[in-house]
């Protein structure tokens, strides 16, 4: 089976561990490595965004009147590469990309009084409460106007979860979950080299243990409700990155609905 078989890239409905319901994005996980020959053409991101309007046209959407945002909760352990991907599909493909830890950290680097509990709280790789990052979120999502939106790092926890869909009075349309070995997390938060407080291995210990036994449960929540699209991550190789935006942008774009000329 060669790269260019697109209809894999759909996924399929698969039990999770605790008998939920999940989709696995990465329809191509089934074919080894080895199968991929190396003069597979990867799909570039123009010709993807081709066909991902091609498929929504198609997909009986709801011709742009949208009644409120379409929102994908983008979550995944610290390093998984939730951030990098969602920049990479917000400009590619149209979507906003709110990231709770960035908004977290603008609200450090306002010098406002929370700024300095929030600080001290991602110190220790615990969750500020949820009054503190919803309201963040409702602010940027108003004042962004977004018809589609990836919520990047929340919610941490169920607290979390309540809080949202009771002030914003509604639930995500889907939930992408990037599934990443821990060795490969702390590797990459190690060498993430941004100059982050958290990026240390005290922190990111305490980050992966409240990742687990807090963050964990909201992807369980959602997969009982059929909503989690599983991301396998890391690709074995570079170019597969492209199945992996290719995957995630198909499913999101075909139930958002057509990007709309401005
Ligand atoms: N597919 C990849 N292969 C190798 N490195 C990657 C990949 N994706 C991201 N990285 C690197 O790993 C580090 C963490 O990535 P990123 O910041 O996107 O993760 P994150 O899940 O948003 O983390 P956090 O929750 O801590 O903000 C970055 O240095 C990034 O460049
Ligand atoms: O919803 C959220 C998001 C983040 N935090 C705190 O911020 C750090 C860093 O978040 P990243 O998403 O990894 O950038 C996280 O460890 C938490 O301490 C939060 O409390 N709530």
């Amino acid at each position: 089976m060669g790269c260019s078989s697109a209809p894999m890239a759909f996924g399929s409905l698969a039990k999770g561990n605790s008998g939920q319901r999940l989709h696995c994005i990465y329809g191509l996980s089934a074919v080894p490595p080895t199968a991929m020959a190396e003069s597979d053409t990867p799909i570039e991101p123009l010709a993807l965004n081709y066909l991902i309007r091609l498929f929504t046209s198609q997909a009986g959407c709801d011709n742009g009147n949208f009644k409120k945002p379409f929102i994908a909760f983008v979550l995944g352990g610290p390093g998984s590469g939730k951030g990098t991907q969602c920049n990479k599909i917000a400009s590619n493909f149209g979507f906003t990309h709110l990231s709770a830890g960035d908004l977290l950290r603008q609200e450090i680097s306002s010098g406002s009084e929370k700024g300095e509990s929030i600080l001290e709280t991602i110190k220790e790789g615990r969750i500020v409460p949820s009054e503190i990052t919803v309201e963040l979120i409702r602010k940027a999502m108003k004042m962004s106007n977004a018809k589609r939106v990836l919520i990047d790092g929340f919610p941490r926890c169920e607290e979390n979860r309540i809080a949202f869909e009771r002030i914003m009075g509604s639930e995500p349309d889907v939930v992408v979950f990037f599934d990443c070995p821990v060795d490969e997390m702390i590797k990459r938060l190690l060498g993430r080299n941004q100059g982050r407080v958290d990026d240390n291995i005290e922190t990111i210990k305490k980050r992966l243990k409240v990742f687990e036994s807090l963050n964990i449960p909201v992807v369980d929540y959602y997969s009982s409700k059929g909503k989690v699209h599983k991301v396998i991550v890391p690709f074995c190789f570079p170019k597969w990155n492209y199945f992996f935006i290719f995957s995630v942008n198909c499913l999101l774009l075909l139930q958002s609905g057509p990007i709309e000329d401005s």
